[in-house]
């Protein structure tokens, strides 16, 4: 049998992001440096969002990057190892924020690190992420977190987007 369970709804997604959003303006003493990564695909959306409530705080637009990590990724066949930087990625000097939905055993973002490495030098790469549900592989934590769930390694952490999925929330899903 499967059982879903809601852990957070759309007031919940909206009120932990407002909070990461205040946390990064202190963090970085600002945003005149600050440019936002968000990883494919709802990190990218997550990204806009904390974008859209910087702006609406401090009244100044926050650059807001996408990132592909998949061609960085260390499980895939050598033949499809991607060299190359990833496009439209200025983040020379800046104050990077890598944004993700889910962090879990940290592989995604140690490939989103090598092609934001890539593209250039960073000051800084910080890690925002909505989720944080535990088992990491390598040694990556978050800077910014919306919610910690602890999960079992056999359950799943399910996030929707409005812009994506058509609602907002996010669910664990077991099997009994
Ligand atoms: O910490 P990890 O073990 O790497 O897992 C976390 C990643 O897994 C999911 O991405 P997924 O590969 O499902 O792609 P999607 O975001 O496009 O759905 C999620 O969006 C994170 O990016
Ligand atoms: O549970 C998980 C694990 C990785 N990525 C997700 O989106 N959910």
């Amino acid at each position: 049998m499967v059982n879903k369970s809601q852990i957070m709804d759309d007031a919940a997604m909206r009120r932990s992001l407002t909070r990461m959003a205040h946390e990064i303006l202190e963090r970085n003493k600002g945003l005149d440096n600050l440019v936002l990564v968000g990883i494919l695909t709802r990190g990218v959306t997550l990204a806009q969002r904390i974008a859209a409530k910087l702006q609406e705080i401090e009244g100044q637009s926050v650059p807001c990057l996408t990132l592909d990590a998949r061609p960085f990724r260390d499980d895939l066949d050598d033949r499809n190892v991607n060299d190359a930087p990833p496009p439209d990625l200025d983040v020379r000097g800046r104050n990077v924020v890598l944004v993700d939905d889910v962090l879990y055993t940290g592989r995604t973002v140690r490939a989103a690190l090598d092609g934001i490495m890539k593209a250039g030098r960073a000051q800084v790469v910080q890690l925002a992420a909505l989720v944080d549900r535990g088992h990491r592989e390598l040694p990556i934590r978050p800077d910014f977190v919306g919610k910690n769930v602890p999960t079992g390694r056999t359950e799943e952490v399910i996030v929707k987007l409005s812009e994506v999925d058509g609602e907002d929330g996010v669910w664990i899903v077991s099997q009994r």
